[in-house]
């Protein structure tokens, strides 16, 4: 099994190594459950937000291969255009030939100006690949590169550990969860979506009363549900808007409820510690909701994305041989 480590980046960000090419070309990139395509910026790309990350030279890789249909993506923050190109991609000791990927042209806006990392690497379902581009693990599934047909990712809470994360190919690792994983039927093979039998607050029903979908997103920096629903769960814990965030009393913090989200007859208990955010700013501690509202359009959504902030506290397996989600309380 191949154990990719991951930097964490002020528990919003969590990115990692990867090459391109041959001699190997080497590229920071978010490893996102929520897309299924690689793509890194391109020397053709003249965009401040290519030509301030490491651009990828296709002249100077011998193994390359033009392909050249054009791409163009959108996340739910941030877009890019480029061209398909194939070549080599290695992460973490594992080579996968013929790999193809999007080489960007123009990345407008400023989601990937100041960005930490320079491209993203799709962990998704092939049936939402942008040009139906072959993903990354799929790949590395039918080169027999991973013994089990799965990847896991562990995302440490910032300042407290060393190791920013772990996404490990292959397999999982018990050293990185208690207790036992529970397993999660995907119900839909897209995003890693599953069902959410219900969302508690305080021990209490609150929201998705009859059930819903939700997609665990290591892209997604905070956890997000419907607006209306973010609305009153804001207003539940005693979080107020300030400047296009919703902040907390750090004080405040042990009187907050608890949010439960219970998934197969299971709860997955948020303490008020897991579900806020803590920022320094001139030694002054401000809190901030880790909850956000973000209405993902039918007939995709609605969906709550289970991001960073719920994946923090529950480690997480992504299994494609059973096309399930294994989760367990993160060590
Ligand atoms: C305070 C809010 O923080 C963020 O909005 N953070 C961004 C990531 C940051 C690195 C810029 C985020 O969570 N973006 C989500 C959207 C958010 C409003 C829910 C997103 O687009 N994530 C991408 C991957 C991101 C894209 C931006 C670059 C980093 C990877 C992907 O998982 C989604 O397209 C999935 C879809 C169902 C929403």
């Amino acid at each position: 099994a191949a154990n990719e480590p991951l930097i964490n980046y002020l528990d919003m960000e969590y990115f990692g190594q990867i090459s391109i090419g041959t001699p190997p070309q080497n590229f920071t990139v978010v490893f996102d459950t929520g897309s299924s395509n690689l793509w890194v910026p391109s020397i053709y790309c003249t965009s401040k937000a290519c030509t301030e990350h490491t651009r990828f030279q296709p002249s100077r890789s011998s193994t390359y291969q033009p392909v050249g249909i054009p791409f163009s993506i959108q996340y739910g923050t941030g877009s890019l255009t480029g061209v398909i190109g194939s070549d080599q991609v290695t992460v973490e000791g594992l080579t996968v030939t013929n790999q193809q990927f999007a080489e960007s042209v123009s990345e407008p806006g400023k989601t990937f100006l100041d960005a930490e990392f320079d491209g993203i690497l799709g962990l998704a379902y092939p049936a939402l690949a942008v040009d139906g581009v072959t993903p990354v693990f799929d790949n590395m599934m039918a080169q027999n590169l991973v013994e089990l047909p799965m990847f896991s990712v562990y995302m440490s809470s910032n300042p407290d550990s060393s190791l920013g994360g772990e996404l490990l190919f292959g397999g999982f690792d018990p050293s990185r969860f208690t207790g036992t994983l529970n397993w999660v039927p995907v119900t839909q093979q897209g995003y890693w979506q599953i069902q959410l039998d219900n969302v508690q607050v305080g021990g209490t029903v609150a929201f998705c009363k009859d059930s819903c979908q939700a997609i665990v997103d290591t892209g997604t920096s905070l956890l997000t549900g419907p607006t209306k629903d973010i609305k009153e769960l804001q207003k539940y814990i005693g979080a107020t808007p300030v400047d296009g965030e919703y902040a907390v009393e750090c004080s405040n913090l042990n009187v907050m409820p608890d949010v439960t989200f219970t998934i197969n007859g299971l709860p997955y208990t948020l303490t008020s510690q897991a579900y806020t955010l803590m920022e320094y700013s001139d030694g002054m501690a401000f809190c901030t909701s880790g909850f956000q509202g973000m209405d993902v359009a039918p007939p995709a959504g609605p969906l709550w994305i289970l991001g960073d902030v719920f994946i923090r506290q529950f480690y997480s397996v992504f299994d494609r041989g059973n096309n399930r989600v294994g989760l367990a309380p993160a060590a």
